[in-house]
């Protein structure tokens, strides 16, 4: 038997506000690569969707995600699951203005619009607040400029953890790897 999600992503009226964080990085300023082997941004990955994403004022992010013929689940469009890791990915960059590490707890996605290929999605994430470990996020992504359609948007939660999250979980990481997560969030 296959169990449904017990959780919603839809955020509550009592969080916490979002803080930006003092030494978050100022707007404007392109965020690096968390790791350069992530699926999302990661300049080593051969396949990855080598997304850029930006800080913008308050605790958001907006970043750019174009679609090749290596995204599409139909002929000519783009995948959901593929989308849906981009929006992952710019609303996981929230992290950097936080300066918190977290993961992705729940990633709710409505698909409004097909996204052809050649599309460059316009993505913007905004962290709507905090519930103890829990940070509640908005995300849309738009076809080709920031005032175009909305093709996709998520509502979503990430868990705020420990960097032994990764060193516990994950494959091994340098000291200095474990360095760069403990100071760059
Ligand atoms: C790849 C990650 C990279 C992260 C790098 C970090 C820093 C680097 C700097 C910047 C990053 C920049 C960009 C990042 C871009 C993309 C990020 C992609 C992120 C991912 O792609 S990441 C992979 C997918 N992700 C997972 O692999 C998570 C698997 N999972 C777990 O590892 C555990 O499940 C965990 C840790 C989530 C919780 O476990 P736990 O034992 O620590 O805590 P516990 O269960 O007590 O939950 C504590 C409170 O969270 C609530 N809560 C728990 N789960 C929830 C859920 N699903 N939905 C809603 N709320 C949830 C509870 O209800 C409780 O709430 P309360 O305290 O209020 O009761």
């Amino acid at each position: 038997m296959i169990e449904p999600p017990v959780r919603s992503a839809a955020h509550r009226a009592d969080l916490d506000p979002p803080e930006r964080h003092p030494e978050a990085p100022a707007p404007g300023t392109v965020l690096p690569s968390h790791y350069a082997d992530c699926v999302g941004c990661g300049p080593n990955h051969p396949t990855g969707l080598r997304m850029v994403t930006t800080a913008g004022p308050d605790v958001t992010v907006t970043g750019t995600f174009t679609v090749t013929a290596a995204h599409q689940g139909a002929p000519g469009l783009a995948h959901g699951g593929v989308l849906a890791t981009a929006l992952d990915e710019v609303l996981g960059g929230l992290s950097w203005l936080l300066r918190k590490p977290m993961v992705t707890g729940r990633l709710e996605t409505d698909y409004i619009r097909p996204v052809p290929v050649g599309t460059t999605l316009a993505l913007a994430a905004r962290c709507v607040g905090f519930s103890g470990r829990r940070m509640y996020a908005k995300g849309q992504g738009r076809l080709d400029t920031p005032d175009g359609p909305i093709a996709i948007r998520a509502a979503a939660v990430f868990v705020v953890v420990g960097v032994e999250h990764f060193t516990e979980h994950g494959a091994d990481m340098t000291a200095e790897q474990v360095h760069d997560y403990e100071v760059n969030p």
